[in-house]
């Protein structure tokens, strides 16, 4: 049998995720790993390690050629950049948490792997304990991934559950994630969708070798969901979600978006609470499939840390097998949203943009109708995310061709059926 390498292991950041990780690895004696050296930023914090493994000169530990493996979790994208690009210059192995720094130089990062042809691991990025992105990466044919639609953020699922179904405050419930260390340093990244999208960034990649900007992606968060909005899907028997959506279409490309959505009782993620995930794929021969698991926290997501650690012993690298050896998909904007909006003033939803209204109420404070719009009309005007308006998509949003639908439609209103 042949001998696992040894990882010595130089770690950057000791928060929720990188003291994690110290545990994590306490209880693994097996993995043949550990830590020399972890830097830091603020030398003057209390650690619960020995004072001699910290330091905050990062080239004790770029610099050192015992060390073979960098673990980087920090919460500074910029710097993690520089410190991931200098390790990887530098023959070492990268293990990331980072998805703002990975979503943001996805491009830089792949030609720094071909370059340097070192393993740069990052499954804790995206859904934290869950292995989706080593299951994109392996698993699924390019052909075979019809879609998948998963909820990647822990902290709004968090938020969503305690003011929906716990009737906390907005307030309260984002302290509660920030306490219990699910909350990004800014949690506006979490709460307006920023994170989500940086995750959606990567997993595009892994499953269908699209290289893209989070900047390319529509998307929103949770700031705007009002409380009318939550009587709705209560009425309706749905809960709200954010959900991170990417759908092949029958013209070619695959459409890719983050917004919140109404989800009904048989969908698998109206399963999915507090800072659970859950990745709903549906793959050509298999059907349906869901994946669940913590998506945030300091345990769930050293864990998967951990993971890339035992991987690295036996030289295991991202393939990007759907970029480099089958034929990569391209983004299409081209479809058609079916989405309910809630709003003050009708005067801030531009009407004329709707391909069709299907419901409207007027009558309360808060007013909503439910529409079918283009995605690239969303895209170009962000009226939906402005003056306290709510989007929210319908349970079976996507429309790929609405002429049929156009023409049913007319053909009813000549009927004066409608
Ligand atoms: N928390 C979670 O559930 C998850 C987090 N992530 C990601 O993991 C990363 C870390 O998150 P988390 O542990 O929660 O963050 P924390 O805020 O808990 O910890 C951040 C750590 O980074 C250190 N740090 C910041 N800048 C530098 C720098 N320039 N050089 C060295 N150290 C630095 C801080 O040092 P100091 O202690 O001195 O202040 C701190 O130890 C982030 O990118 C986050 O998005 C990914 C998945 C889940
Ligand atoms: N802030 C993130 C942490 C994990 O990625 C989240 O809430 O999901």
């Amino acid at each position: 049998m042949s001998k696992h390498r040894q990882l010595v292991i130089g770690m950057f950041g000791f928060g929720v995720v990188g003291e994690g990780l110290y545990r994590v690895l306490e209880q693994t004696p097996s993995l043949s790993a550990y830590i020399k050296k972890v830097c830091i930023k603020h030398p003057d914090k209390k650690r619960n390690a020995p004072s001699s493994l910290f330091t905050t000169d990062k080239d004790e530990i770029l610099q050192d050629e015992e060390i073979n493996v960098v673990v980087e979790v920090i919460d500074d994208a910029n710097a993690a950049f520089d410190i991931v690009k200098t390790a990887l210059l530098n023959k070492k192995d990268v293990v990331s948490s980072s998805k703002k720094m990975i979503a943001e130089h996805l491009q830089e990062l792949l030609e720094l792997q071909q370059k340097t042809g070192r393993s740069f691991l990052y499954e804790s990025s995206a859904c934290a304990s869950i292995p989706a992105i080593r299951n994109l990466e392996e698993y699924y044919d390019n052909d075979l991934l019809h879609s998948i639609r998963a909820i990647v953020n822990g902290s709004t699922n968090f938020i969503l559950t305690k003011m929906f179904d716990e009737r906390l405050g907005f307030r309260e419930a984002l302290l509660l994630a920030q306490q219990q260390g699910f909350a990004e340093s800014n949690p506006t990244l979490d709460v307006e969708g920023y994170d989500a999208l940086n995750k959606w960034t990567i997993f595009l990649c892994h499953a269908y070798g699209i290289v893209t900007t989070p900047d390319q992606i529509l998307f929103t968060g949770i700031q705007n969901i009002h409380k009318s909005d939550a009587a709705v899907a209560k009425s309706r028997g749905q809960q709200i979600r954010l959900v991170a959506q990417a759908k092949k279409l029958v013209e070619g490309g695959v459409a890719a978006f983050v917004l919140p959505q109404f989800v009904t009782a048989d969908n698998p993620l109206s399963f999915v609470r507090n800072e659970y995930n859950g990745v709903v794929i549906e793959s050509g021969f298999a059907d349906q499939q869901f994946f669940y698991g913590k998506g945030a926290g300091s345990f769930p997501t050293a864990s998967a840390v951990l993971s890339d650690l035992s991987a690295l012993r036996y030289d295991y690298k991202y393939e990007y097998k759907k970029l480099y050896h089958h034929e990569p998909n391209q983004l299409n904007d081209d479809i058609y949203l079916r989405v309910y909006v809630s709003f003050s003033d009708i005067k801030f939803v531009p009407t004329d943009d709707f391909e069709w209204i299907e419901q409207w109420h007027a009558q309360e404070d808060r007013k909503y109708l439910s529409g079918v719009i283009a995605l690239l009309k969303l895209k170009k005007n962000p009226w939906w995310k402005e003056n306290g308006t709510s989007l929210i998509l319908e349970p079976d949003s996507i429309l790929e061709n609405i002429e049929e639908r156009r023409l049913k439609k007319k053909s009813l209103e000549l009927a004066g059926l409608l």
